[in-house]
C-alpha cells in the first residue's frame, strides 16, 4: 500500500443490479471527482470544474451527471467525505450510478484516467486501519460481518467490530509494558538494590490478566463453531434411520434412505440455521462388523466425524429393543463410544417411535435409565416427524446457554486464538519467573513477550506480511 495513492473500486457486487457504487479514497479523490462530475444545481451546459465541486457539502449526497469530456455517461448521486471524517480517514467520494456493467466500467475508467489506481482486496479497510479508524481485530470483524450467515455469527462479528475485547487487551498490554520498563529501569540502578516495580502489584496484574485471557481462550471453542456451524454427528448401527433423521432436520431429501443396511457409505453433511444458530448435521455410515473394504472405510470415517463434532446423536431403532438383552447390547455399544470419546457429549435418540406402543416406549426408557441413569434420551420418529422439532429446541437450548446470552466477548478468529494462547503461555512464564525469583532482566523479556502477542491481535504490532495475509482475504471494494 502506498500511502499517497488514490484508489478506486466498485463497492457493490460485480454484475448488474439496479444501482452500483464506485468508491474513491485517497488525497486526490476530490480532484478526480471534480474533473468528471457536474452537480445538477449548476447552470445549463456547465462543464466539470473544481469551483463547482467546491460547493458540495461533506457527508451530503448531491445529484448530478458524470461526464467523459462532452459526453454524459450517467446521472448519478455523489457523496463527498472530507478527511479525516470518512470510513477510511482519507478523502472519500462515492458515486451511485445505474447498475449497468458498462456504466460501472466507464466511471471506473474515468477515475483511472484522472490518476486513481485500482484498489487491492481490502484496501479501503486497510486505509481505515492505517489511519487508526479501527484496530486490526475490528478490521477483521468487518470481513466476518460481511460473510456472516447466521444471527449468532453476525452478533459475534458486530460485537468485535464495535470494539469487543480490543480496549481490554490494549489496556492490559499498556500495563504490562509499563511494568517491564520499570523493571528495566531497576537494571540501571542494579548496584543500589532499588525496586521501582512493586512485585505484589505485578502479581495482581498478572492474575487478572490470566483470568481475562483464559476466558477469551475458552470462548473460542464456541466462537469458532458458531461462525462455521456447530458440527453434530448422527451415528449408530445400520438402518436405525440416521439418513432419515438428517433429511428431517434439513427439511430436504439430502441423503438416500432405503431399507437396505449399509446404504450410506460416506458421510453426508449440510448446514441449517435453527433459531439463529448455525448447525452442521453429519450423517454417517452405519457402524457394524463388516468385511467390505469400502464399508470399513466409511465406518472409519464415521468415527472421525464423531471425533470432530461438538455433540454426537447416537441413534437407536426402538423396534429392535424388544428384549432386555438387546437393550443391554445397545448400552454396551454406547459405552464403547463414550470411552472412545470421553469428552464428547452423547445424546441417545430413540427413533421409530411410530412403530412401538406407549407401553413399549416406557419400558425401553425405564431400562435405559435403570442401567445408565446419566444418559440423555430423546424419542422421536424421523420418518413421521414426531419429536423432531422438540429435538431441535433441545439442541438450540444447549448451545444458547452461558457465553452466548451474556455480554462476554467471544473469540471466533483463529489468529486471535493463536495469539491469545501465546500470550497466555508467556504470562505463565512471567509468573513462574517471579516465583523462582529470576533476574529482572529475564522477567522484563517475558513480560514484553506477553505484551507483543497481545499487540498482534489489536495490530499495535504488525508487519506487512501479516497485513497482507489479512486484507488479501477481503473482497475488492471493501
Ligand atoms: N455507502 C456506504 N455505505 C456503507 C459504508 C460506506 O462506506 N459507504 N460502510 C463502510 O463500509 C458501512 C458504514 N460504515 C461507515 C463508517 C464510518 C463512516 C464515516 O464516514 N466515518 C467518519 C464520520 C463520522 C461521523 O460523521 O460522525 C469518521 O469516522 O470520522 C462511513 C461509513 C456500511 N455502509
Ligand atoms: N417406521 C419408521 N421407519 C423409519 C424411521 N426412520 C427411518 N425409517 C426407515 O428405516 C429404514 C432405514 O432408514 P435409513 O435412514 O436409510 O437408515 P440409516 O441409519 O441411514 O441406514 P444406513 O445408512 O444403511 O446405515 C428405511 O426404510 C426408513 O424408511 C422412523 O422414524 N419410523
Ligand atoms: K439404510
Ligand atoms: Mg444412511
Amino acid at each position: 500500500m502506498y500511502k499517497n495513492d488514490t484508489i478506486v473500486a466498485l463497492a457493490t457486487p460485480a454484475g448488474s443490479g439496479a444501482i452500483a457504487v464506485v468508491r474513491l479514497s485517497g488525497p486526490e479523490s476530490h480532484d478526480i471527482a471534480a474533473a468528471i462530475f457536474v452537480p445538477a444545481f449548476a447552470k445549463a451546459n456547465s462543464k466539470p470544474t473544481a469551483k463547482l465541486y467546491e460547493r458540495l457539502h461533506p457527508n451530503t449526497v448531491t445529484l448530478g451527471h458524470v461526464y467523459d469530456g462532452d459526453r454524459i455517461v450517467d446521472q448519478v448521486l455523489l457523496t463527498r467525505f472530507d478527511a479525516p471524517r470518512s470510513y477510511t480517514g482519507e478523502h472519500v467520494v462515492e458515486i451511485s450510478c445505474h447498475g449497468s456493467i458498462y456504466i460501472q466500467q466507464e466511471i471506473i475508467g474515468l477515475c483511472l484516467k484522472q490518476g486513481a489506481r485500482m484498489a487491492a482486496a481490502g484496501e479501503f479497510t486497510l486505509q481505515a486501519f492505517l489511519n487508526a479508524k479501527m484496530d486490526l481485530s475490528q478490521a477483521e470483524a468487518v470481513a466476518d460481518l460481511i460473510s456472516s450467515e447466521s444471527a449468532t455469527a453476525h452478533q459475534i462479528a458486530l460485537q468485535q467490530m464495535r470494539g469487543g475485547f480490543s480496549s481490554e487487551l490494549q489496556d492490559l498490554r499498556k500495563q504490562l509494558l509499563n511494568f517491564s520498563s520499570m523493571i528495566e529501569l531497576e537494571l540501571d540502578f542494579s548496584e543500589e538494590d532499588v525496586e521501582f516495580a512493586n512485585r505484589d502489584d505485578l502479581k495482581v496484574l498478572l492474575a487478572n490478566a490470566q483470568k481475562t485471557l483464559r476466558k477469551l481462550i475458552d470462548s473460542f471453542a464456541l466462537g469458532n463453531v458458531l461462525k462455521s456451524g456447530i458440527p453434530i454427528a448422527i451415528v449408530g448401527e445400520p438402518n436405525v434411520g440416521k439418513s432419515t433423521l438428517l433429511n428431517a432436520l434439513l427439511n430436504e431429501e439430502k441423503a438416500i434412505v432405503s431399507e437396505i443396511a449399509g446404504t450410506t457409505r460416506d458421510s453426508i453433511e449440510d448446514e441449517i440455521n435453527i433459531d439463529g444458530i448455525r448447525f452442521r448435521f453429519i450423517d454417517t455410515a452405519g457402524i457394524r462388523e463388516t468385511t467390505d473394504t469400502i464399508e470399513t472405510m466409511g465406518i472409519q470415517r464415521s468415527y472421525t466425524k464423531a471425533e470432530q463434532s461438538r455433540l454426537v446423536l447416537y441413534l437407536l431403532d426402538a423396534t429392535q429393543l424388544d428384549s432386555n438383552p438387546r437393550i443391554v447390547h445397545c448400552l454396551m455399544r454406547i459405552q464403547i463410544l463414550k470411552e472412545r470419546f470421553p469428552d464428547k457429549p452423547v445424546i441417545v435418540v430413540l427413533n421409530k417411535l411410530d412403530e412401538i406402543t406407549g407401553l413399549q416406549h416406557a419400558e425401553i426408557t425405564k431400562q435405559i435409565k435403570k442401567r445408565s441413569p446419566e444418559t440423555i434420551v430423546i424419542s422421536l420418529s424421523a420418518k413421521s416427524g414426531i419429536g423432531v422439532d422438540e429435538m431441535k429446541e433441545a439442541l438450540v437450548a444447549s448451545f444458547q446457554s452461558g457465553a452466548l446470552s451474556g455480554d462476554d466477548s467471544i473469540v471466533s478468529n483463529a489468529r486471535h486464538y493463536d495469539a491469545l494462547q501465546k500470550a497466555y503461555a508467556s504470562l505463565l512464564e512471567v509468573q513462574q519467573g517471579i516465583a523462582n525469583d529470576i533476574s529482572s532482566e529475564f522477567l522484563a523479556i517475558d513480560i514484553k513477550a506477553t505484551a507483543e502477542s497481545l499487540g498482534l491481535i489489536t495490530g499495535e504490532i504488525t508487519n506487512d506480511e501479516l497485513l497482507g495475509n489479512i486484507f488479501s482475504q477481503f473482497c475488492i471494494g471493501k
